[in-house]
């Protein structure tokens, strides 16, 4: 919690903002699939990745949607050598995934890579896109819309609630 409050590099995103950005990149991944053809699933990479997920489902007429359950954690010693490391907790249909062939697979943002590098080592033919990404995680998504900073902290509607804040020039 301590990266996130105060946060100097703050990008608020608001529910519209997540809305649009999400049916950009379905339009984007519209047509994409193998040999141009619609996908056969969507798969969500819990929890951030669900609404937008059924946004592109939506966008693009998937019926099929699965859910696929990764939790990170921190790991080593001190502070400074602290790893990301992840772990799957919940797997979608083996069936409907085989080698990932054919899966649009979707989160919010990628940001280390560690959540993506584990999902792409399982899926190695699935596509991969998030609506952020961070420049350390980049080289795991296939698409994305928008960049931000590896500084930058993103806040997401879900997260987040209207509350009253002092006016600039105080009284
Ligand atoms: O690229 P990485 O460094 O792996 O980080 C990105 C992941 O971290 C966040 O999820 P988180 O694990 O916090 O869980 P949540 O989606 O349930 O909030 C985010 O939604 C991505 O899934
Ligand atoms: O910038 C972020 N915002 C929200 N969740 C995250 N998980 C990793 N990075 C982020
Ligand atoms: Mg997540």
């Amino acid at each position: 919690m301590t990266d996130r409050l105060p946060h100097e590099k703050g990008f608020h995103i608001s529910w519209d903002q997540i809305h649009r950005d999400s049916r950009a990149l379905a339009w984007r991944l519209d047509g994409q699939g193998p040999d141009n053809n619609a996908w056969r699933a969507v798969v969500a990479i819990t929890r951030g990745g669900m609404a937008p997920a059924m946004i592109i489902a939506r966008e693009l007429d998937i019926r099929t949607v699965d859910t696929i359950s990764v939790k990170s954690y921190h790991s080593g010693g001190g502070k400074a050598d602290q790893q990301r490391e992840a772990e799957v907790l919940k797997s979608p249909d083996p069936a409907l995934m085989g080698d990932g062939e054919g899966i649009l697979i979707i989160d919010d943002l990628v940001d280390s890579g560690k959540t993506l590098e584990l999902v792409r080592a399982m899926y190695p033919k699935a596509h991969v896109a998030t609506v952020y990404a961070k420049p350390k995680g980049r080289p795991m998504v296939d698409t994305f819309i928008t960049e931000v900073s590896q500084d930058t902290w993103i806040f997401f509607p879900w997260d987040m609630a209207l509350q009253y804040v002092e006016p600039y020039r105080g009284t």
